[in-house]
């Protein structure tokens, strides 16, 4: 598509050149910004409603504070592409979430106006928080101002911020981007309790507002709201939650009127004093018809039409993991009245949506609490019931405690899905699945499954279901299947035991998961240069079947385990077993195949993976290692 003519936005090098320009020029910028950030994504795919709510919110920012200088931090960050295109990196907005190109999120490595690295939710008020400590024992002067959205406001670490914040006083600014949407409509007491704030009962008119706080209100403040006719049209304050835990409540702000919002964060800024919160409300997808009107506000997209708004679908060889898992979640919830789903905010994500359409009484969706999530789990499992916590593999990450001390130790048999299981392309680092198998497998009792396919997948859901031992966890890759045919119910495994998938003499692949695949074409290319191959599907990192292991030692000159996840995991316990089992004697050629000990940046999934060594290639170059032959050079495929 053409580049969006942008006359004014072509003049504005970086935040400093918003200074001076009027309220109409500041509104026409926000115009041009929408344009160009629409035309990116139509061609790089990426998070597009979130940006497009705070188009003008971001000029307004940008233009009243001094950034960077003055923190400005975004929480998940993946509202920050208005922001990436007013500092700087215009020219590379169309690299945005490309192998090489910009983060989709905000990134310190990236930029002095990106303080504060984010992609998981609601972080930004701690941040900010100890930024304007930092500044304070510095003797620092500038502002710092965190931008937090409605969904990120049911996760219990913004309010362990605010609680802190309000204790310390702290001059700190914290924006409420409010657009009553999560990734899904938000859920839970907060979000009807902010939607009973902007509703007409809350509303109060601007006068009695101020009349009503006006005591409250440091003096500075209340001069100030009488003098600006237009602060105080856009100004409420008063009796809100917000002000009972310190913070100084201004708001409900329309977000998308510069004229309304320049003066009240001018007023924010100049006001020196403790904790303050801005409640902006805004629209999701905002300037965009189709984003408006979709039911999700093109929260995530992919490349799409800029006219019609549709966006281009690959069709697919195989149905997703995602939609495997909640199909076979329902046949066994047909089955077993206590099996229940629960997700943190992503029921699209997790396939608990299906689900929830099948069982809307036996589904919950907790808003973004996975800390809560995984403990609530564990309450349901200790009175009998069967509950499928689904998190992502990174998100899973913030509910470590509760996974160890509320469901381990106690033996629950929480069942735990994790979906996004090893890397997962353009949300980069932030998002990878690289640590369930470690962080969960360091755990005594812990029963961890990972799918090789998605047939694989319905056995696992169905073992899940069936054991009520202790937890297990099942985890499997982001996007499509291999394209084996599915049964329509499960069986049940046998715990801890593998499978021989195909036989040979002389090298051992033993796969964990997702490698499965291109370990049976890594063993294609091994017979063709004479190495005959065994390829095993382990199946279970925990508890491991040391029976196959041992036997893949004893009978081939090579073994290599593959798994798409970090070091500390599958190839450990494999290195533990062999070691128990006196197998690490130095004739065995061994290698674990884990990803490597750094991050890995966005790029397409294939390059992530074959960067990590991983794929058919990189199992093949390491067997090629181990018997010191010449390096393998793949050959160059098209
Ligand atoms: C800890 C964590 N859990 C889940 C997510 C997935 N996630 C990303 S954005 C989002 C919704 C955020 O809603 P809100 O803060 O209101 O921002 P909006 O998209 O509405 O602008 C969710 C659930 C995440 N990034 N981090
Ligand atoms: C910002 C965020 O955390 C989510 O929007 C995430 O990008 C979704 O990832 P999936 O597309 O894998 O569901
Ligand atoms: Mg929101």
């Amino acid at each position: 598509m053409e580049r969006p003519n942008t006359p004014l936005l072509d003049t504005i090098a970086d935040p400093s050149d918003l200074k001076g320009l009027s309220h109409d020029e500041l509104a026409q910028i926000a115009e041009e910004v929408r344009a160009e950030m629409i035309s990116a994504v139509s061609v790089t795919g990426g998070h597009l409603g979130a940006g497009l709510g705070v188009v003008e919110l971001t000029v307004a920012l940008h233009a009243v504070f001094n950034t960077p200088d003055d923190k400005l931090i975004w929480d998940v960050g993946h509202q920050c592409y208005p922001h990436k295109i007013l500092t700087g990196r215009r020219d590379r907005i169309r690299t945005i979430r490309q192998g090489g190109g910009l983060s989709g999120f905000t990134k310190r490595a990236e930029s002095t106006y990106d303080p504060f690295g984010a992609a998981h939710s609601s972080t930004s008020i701690s941040a900010g928080l100890g930024m304007a400590v930092a500044r304070d024992l510095t003797g620092g002067t500038n502002n710092v101002v965190s931008v937090i959205g409605d969904g990120s406001m049911s996760a219990g670490m913004a309010y362990e911020a605010m609680n802190n914040a309000g204790a310390m006083d702290a001059r700190l600014i914290v924006i409420l981007n409010d657009n009553d949407m999560s990734i899904a409509p938000p859920t839970g007491a907060m979000s009807a309790y902010l939607a009973r704030l902007v509703s007409g009962n809350t509303y109060r008119s601007v006068r009695e507002g101020l009349k009503r706080v006006a005591n409250k209100l440091p003096p500075y403040w209340h001069k100030k709201a009488a003098q600006a006719e237009e602060f105080t049209r856009s100004f409420f304050t008063g009796g809100t939650m917000f002000e009972e835990l310190g913070f100084y409540y201004v708001g409900p702000i329309d977000g998308h009127n510069i004229h309304h919002l320049m003066p009240v964060l001018e007023n924010v800024r100049d006001a020196q004093t403790g904790p303050i919160l801005v409640h902006v409300r805004t629209q999701k997808g905002k300037g965009y018809g189709p984003a408006e009107a979709s039911s999700d506000k093109y929260h995530g997209v992919s490349k799409f039409n800029v006219i019609t708004g549709e966006q281009a679908k690959s069709k697919p060889n195989a149905p997703a993991y995602t939609r495997v898992f909640g199909q076979s979640l329902i046949r066994e919830a047909e089955e077993d009245n206590r099996v229940v789903g629960i997700t943190a905010a992503m029921p699209g994500g997790t396939g608990i949506d299906m689900f929830g359409q099948a069982f809307p009484a036996r589904t919950f969706d907790v808003g973004i609490a996975e800390q809560h999530a995984v403990t609530f789990a564990a309450g349901m499992a200790s009175d009998g019931m069967k509950p499928f916590c689904a998190i992502y593999s990174t998100f899973l990450q913030r509910g470590y405690d509760q996974v160890v001390h509320d469901v381990s130790i106690q033996g629950l048999p929480v069942r735990f899905p994790i979906d996004r299981a090893g890397l997962v392309g353009a949300d980069g680092p932030t998002h990878a699945g690289s640590f369930d198998i470690a962080y969960l497998g360091c755990l005594p009792g812990f029963t961890i499954m990972a799918a090789g396919d998605e047939a694989e997948l319905v056995h696992m859901v169905r073992t899940a279901a069936a054991y009520d031992e202790g937890p297990i966890a099942f985890r499997y890759p982001r996007g499509e299947g291999v394209g084996v045919d599915l049964p329509d119910r499960g069986s049940i495994l046998e715990i801890g035991k593998g499978r021989i998938v195909r036989e040979g003499s002389t090298v051992a692949i033993l796969s964990l998961g997702s490698r499965l695949k291109d370990a049976l074409v890594a063993a294609d290319t091994l017979e063709t240069e004479g190495l005959s191959t065994t390829v095993a599907d382990a199946r279970f990192a925990k508890p491991l079947d040391v029976d196959l292991v041992a036997r893949l030692a004893r009978e081939h000159e090579v073994l290599i385990t593959v798994e798409e996840g970090s070091v500390g995991g599958f190839g450990s316990f494999v290195l533990h077993a062999l070691n128990d089992a006196a197998l690490l004697d130095g004739r065995l050629k061994l290698a674990t195949l884990t990803l490597p000990d750094r991050y890995i940046d966005q790029d397409s999934p294939a390059k992530m993976v074959a960067e990590a060594g991983l794929d058919a290639d990189g199992i093949v170059r390491s067997v090629f290692k181990l018997l010191g032959r010449e390096e393998y050079v793949a050959p160059v495929r098209a």
